[in-house]
């Protein structure tokens, strides 16, 4: 029998997992994910994919552990590695994932009601089918905690601050397994100023100086920033106190909207999902993708004004990687930055599509590796046991 780490990333519309020989660059044996949850959902393991019936993540994660049982003849599960997207103001390094972290990592859920009930239910439901296997959590804030205290605040009366209200950021696996390549394929970039956009289901932006990050288009919670598939992305906050105080919403309809209703969904009242907007002919698809792509261009010329310049664009993320229309609409009129795009290669997703001084790239982000390495140091160090 030999060590194996499986890793799961819970997305707000999709499960990632992927299965490792446990070893510290931990070799991949599989990955595949269960994309559309909530809707009729694909699950793509190996080559296959077949649709399932999953309308919530935990009935998703039940059919994917099934799903692997037949891959792991002659492997032990030794650790299960979770993107837990909050680690508020306390967590940051990887956890063994104890009753009493759970315990505190779900009072985080309130600020990430897409991700943080779901990503602690795979814990869970992960203990319950491998019941020896290390539990390991990996924080997507924890890329950001050394950002600015600028960055890090509201303009709020100070207690609020120490009471946690911070701009935390998100997609820090992401940003962490891009910053990783660079630094391994170009130290020389790596050292210098970039804005990674990760743009998925989910989306932020991050500008990194010398492999840090220094801000981040999202901020407290997982909706501020650019618009998303269902996420309405920075608004002002007039706009939520109007809807309670006046239309007399109830908060938790006024949560259901900003988080499930709006984004591309809302604007389009369509569909989430940038490929099926740009096979659209609808003039709503049309303006969501208008909308869309005018908040990226705003925000990579604020964050730029953050670095006090720009060497390379980086682009990531389910939309980032393969959405060329996207990208190129993304950057016109950004030639003032040194950003232009080479046709051919944006088209054909090449790792440089730049035309300009200042690179353009495009990289396949891996969340999945970034906590399949956490694993294994869990558990070569095994620092704190299960309890
Ligand atoms: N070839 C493509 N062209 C345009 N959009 C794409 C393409 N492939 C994936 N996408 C979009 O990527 C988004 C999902 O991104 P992904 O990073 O996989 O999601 P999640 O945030 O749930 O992990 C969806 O909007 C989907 O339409
Ligand atoms: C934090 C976040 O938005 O994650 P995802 O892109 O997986 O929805
Ligand atoms: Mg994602």
């Amino acid at each position: 029998m030999s060590g194996a780490i499986l890793t799961l990333n819970t997305g707000s519309s999709s499960l990632k997992f992927g299965l490792y020989r446990d070893a510290a660059e931990p070799e991949m044996l599989l990955t595949g994910q269960v994309d559309g949850l909530g809707q009729k959902a694909q699950l793509v393991i190996e080559k296959s994919t077949r649709t399932i019936d999953a309308p919530t993540h935990e009935s998703a994660l039940a059919q994917v552990i099934t799903a692997l049982r037949p891959h792991l003849s002659g492997l032990t599960i030794s650790g299960i590695g979770h993107r837990i997207v909050h680690g508020g103001p306390r967590f940051a390094e990887p956890m063994v994932l104890t009753p009493d972290v759970l315990t505190a990592l779900a009072e985080f859920s309130p600020l990430a009601p897409l991700h943080q009930p779901h990503n602690l239910a795979g814990v869970t439901a992960a203990r319950a089918a491998f019941p020896d296997a290390v539990q390991v959590g990996c924080f997507d804030t924890a890329f950001h905690r050394g950002h600015p205290w600028v960055n890090d605040t509201f303009a709020l009366p100070r207690n609020f601050y120490h009471e946690g209200v911070r701009r935390y950021g998100f997609h820090g696996l992401s940003y962490d397994y891009i910053t990783g390549v660079i630094a391994a394929e170009d130290p020389g970039l790596h050292k210098r100023k970039m804005v990674i956009a990760h743009l998925g289901n989910g989306a932020s932006m991050c500008a990194v100086r010398e492999g840090k990050s220094v801000g981040s288009t999202m901020g407290f919670s997982a909706l501020d920033g650019l618009p998303m598939g269902t996420r309405c992305g920075q608004i002002d906050p007039g706009v939520v106190l109007y809807l309670i105080e006046q239309r007399g919403m109830a908060p938790s309809d006024v949560l259901a909207m900003l988080y499930r209703e709006s984004g591309l969904l809302g604007l389009s009242g369509l569909t989430s999902d940038m490929r099926t907007l740009l096979a659209s002919d609808a003039r709503e698809a049309g303006e969501a993708i208008d909308y869309y792509v005018f908040r990226a261009r705003r925000e990579i010329g604020a964050l730029t004004a953050v670095l006090g310049g720009i060497d390379a664009l980086v682009f990531c993320g389910g939309i980032g990687e393969n959405a060329s229309v996207i990208r190129a609409r993304i950057v016109e009129g950004l030639e003032y930055l040194g950003i232009g795009i080479e046709p051919q290669a944006n088209l054909r997703n090449d790792r440089e599509i730049g035309s300009g001084p200042t690179r353009v790239m495009v990289i396949p982000t891996d969340e999945e590796r970034i906590i399949a390495r956490a694993v294994n140091v869990a558990l070569s160090e095994r620092l704190n046991p299960v309890s």
